[in-house]
């Protein structure tokens, strides 16, 4: 069942694991010849007349014989084990490589369920038990199992009232070893949700140092933390009760059944119905197929272990995203000029489906228009900046860009059609440099400067110490939230997207800068079609028109000297914030 879910990965390397397959055959075949080997030299050697050359001779080309083998079986083991551990490296990174690739098409919606930690548990825990499978778990068992069989039947032709007798008490042992594995799996997933879930938690909190730190609550997530690692120590240990007992059953019926059958053929022995030879060879092959038998129990549970983990790695490998590219994409003519049209659109975000986050939203946006949108908290003016990116289909409506549906488009087409400075924006642990490159990954040193300029970042970038080469720190920690800002900003301007959607882009900058950023972003959203959200309206005043949005509806559009003269919540607001300034 795990090698058939795992098998698309182990495909293209069907011709290492063939070989592996081969190796593994000739080292334990080679094994299965050494009790023979054994029981000629001791028949020869104690079992009659030892003076004659003849049997000198013959004793000498045992013993190369066996020296052969020897030399043969370790090197076949030698190129086994690379061979399968390289299978089982290369599954496990290509496992790695796809899941992630997988969870980045991921739409928001499933993030808000699955945390991060719990994914990155999912991608370094799992992945580990599935290369140990793989890289020996599989071949040890293969190896047990084809010992285990040639040793039966080399057991059989040997003495087959002696095999009889083992295979009865070897079946005894066998049932609950399979009862013992099941419980092993189930287990096993539980172990590894527990883990995801310490992961999880410990990845939320490192990201919220200083709030934790702040709130002076690091003794109560230090206890939170150690309840949880306590809770995946408990369902570890409960697995492994479960492993020892399969060792102790394994143990005790192989053993048992050895000593007995020993004691029945120390008899035949005594009456001649056996040489010691024989006996010697019976115990050999008997001690190589109980020590298979143990091998294959110990690898049972580490399949098992395997199973549960490759379950939880497939969910993520078969999570559909919930937003996908339309069948047959359409193209876009006319990139540089991009009119916007929201007709009807209403929207309720998956976790709160009997609230509409947006209401019967009509629009329409000419090309190189500046619209700002203006509301109170929780208005849904972000959520309209997710659903014109597509992180989220609509629930009823459509929204155009030109005239084609935005569901008709390519992800990556409609993405690339806008530059988005979040709220909150995002620094990577790179440089200033790279950072601003993100917006366009082929742009030149000069461009990513020059943006930088119109963002009014350089001069703070000039005076960090190693100038745009300087590392930012993660999540842009060693960075002042206006700094961040102008990275962002800087970076939307080099993406140089016809669409510009900017949510509270400057809210962090101080009066001065804000003025100066604004200039910058004056001058890039002409010709551009431009969004912008807006708590202060100073920032808004040369838009072309202001949309003012309540719970999720549009009450009220106009330019901004319209909607003063109005007696709504736009003229309250701009009474509230314009006219007591100076
Ligand atoms: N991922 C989400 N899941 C569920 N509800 C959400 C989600 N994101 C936002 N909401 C809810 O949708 C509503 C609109 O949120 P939105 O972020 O669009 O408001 P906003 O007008 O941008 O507010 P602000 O000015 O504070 O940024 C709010 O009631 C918010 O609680």
């Amino acid at each position: 069942m795990l090698l058939h879910q795992l098998w698309p990965l182990l495909r293209p390397y069907r011709w290492q694991i063939l070989l592996a397959f081969f190796l593994l055959c000739a080292a334990s075949l080679t094994l299965l010849l050494v009790p023979l080997a054994f029981r000629d030299l001791i028949d020869l050697g104690f079992g009659s007349d030892t003076s004659s050359t003849h049997i000198e001779s013959s004793l000498s080309r045992h013993f190369l014989l066996l020296t052969g083998l020897a030399a043969f079986w370790a090197l076949a083991v030698a190129c086994r084990y690379y061979t399968v551990s390289w299978v089982g490296e290369r599954v496990t990174a290509d496992l790695r490589s796809l899941v992630y690739q997988r969870v980045l098409t991921q739409s928001p919606q499933f993030f808000e369920t699955l945390q991060t930690g719990e994914v990155l548990s999912r991608l370094t825990t799992d992945t580990t038990l599935i290369q140990t499978v793989i890289g020996s778990s599989v071949s040890m068992g293969l190896r047990s199992l084809i010992q285990l069989i040639g040793g039966m039947v080399m057991l059989a032709l040997t003495s087959w009232y002696l095999f009889s007798l083992n295979l009865g008490l070897m079946l005894l042992v066998t049932l609950p070893v399979m009862l013992i594995g099941r419980k092993v799996k189930h287990l096993s997933r539980e172990s590894q949700d527990r883990i995801a879930d310490s992961s999880a938690m410990a990845g939320e909190i490192l990201n919220a140092m200083p709030t934790v730190q702040s709130y002076g609550q690091e003794n109560r997530e230090t206890n939170r933390f150690r309840h949880s690692v306590e809770v995946s120590f408990n369902t570890a240990i409960r697995r492994t009760r479960v492993r020892a007992a399969l060792a102790a059953v394994v143990i005790a019926g192989i053993s048992g059944a050895i000593v007995f059958v020993l004691w029945i053929g120390a008899r035949q022995v005594g009456s001649g119905e056996l040489s010691g030879g024989q006996l010697a060879s019976f115990i050999l092959y008997a001690a190589l197929v109980a020590g298979s038998v143990s091998t294959l129990a110990e690898v049972w549970g580490d399949i098992m272990r395997a199973a549960g983990a490759t379950g939880r790695l497939l969910e993520l490998l078969d999570a559909q995203p919930a937003i996908e590219n339309p069948q047959q994409p359409e193209t876009l003519p006319q990139l540089d000029q991009v009119s916007i049209t929201l007709s009807e659109v209403s929207f309720y975000y998956p976790s709160k489906p009997d609230q509409p986050a947006l209401n019967n939203i009509s629009l329409q946006i000419q090309p190189g228009e500046t619209i700002a949108l203006v509301g109170p908290s929780g208005a849904g003016k972000s959520t309209l900046f997710q659903l014109l990116l597509r992180f989220y289909d609509l629930h009823h409506g459509t929204i155009h860009f030109n005239d084609r549906d935005i569901r008709s488009l390519r992800l990556q087409d409609l993405r690339s059609m806008m530059a988005l400075v979040p709220q909150d924006p995002v620094i990577f642990s790179s440089s200033a440099l790279e950072n601003i490159r993100y917006g366009k990954p082929n742009a030149s040193d000069d461009e990513v400067r020059q943006a930088a300029r119109a963002a009014y970042a350089d001069d703070f970038i000039q005076a960090l110490p190693q100038g745009y080469d300087t590392f930012l720190g993660e999540r842009g920690t060693r960075l002042s939230g206006g700094q961040r800002q102008r990275i962002a900003i800087a970076r939307a301007m080099l993406k140089d997207a016809p669409i510009l959607l900017l949510d509270e882009a400057t809210s962090a900058l101080d009066a001065e800068s804000e003025i100066l950023v604004q200039q910058g972003l004056n001058s890039v959203m002409h010709g551009r079609t431009t969004l912008v959200i807006a708590h202060r309206l100073a920032t808004i005043q040369d838009a072309d028109r202001i949309v003012v949005l309540e719970h999720g509806r549009i009450i009220e559009t106009g330019t901004p000297s319209e909607l003063r003269q109005q007696s709504g919540l736009y003229s309250r607001l701009a009474k509230l914030q314009l006219d007591i300034q100076p």
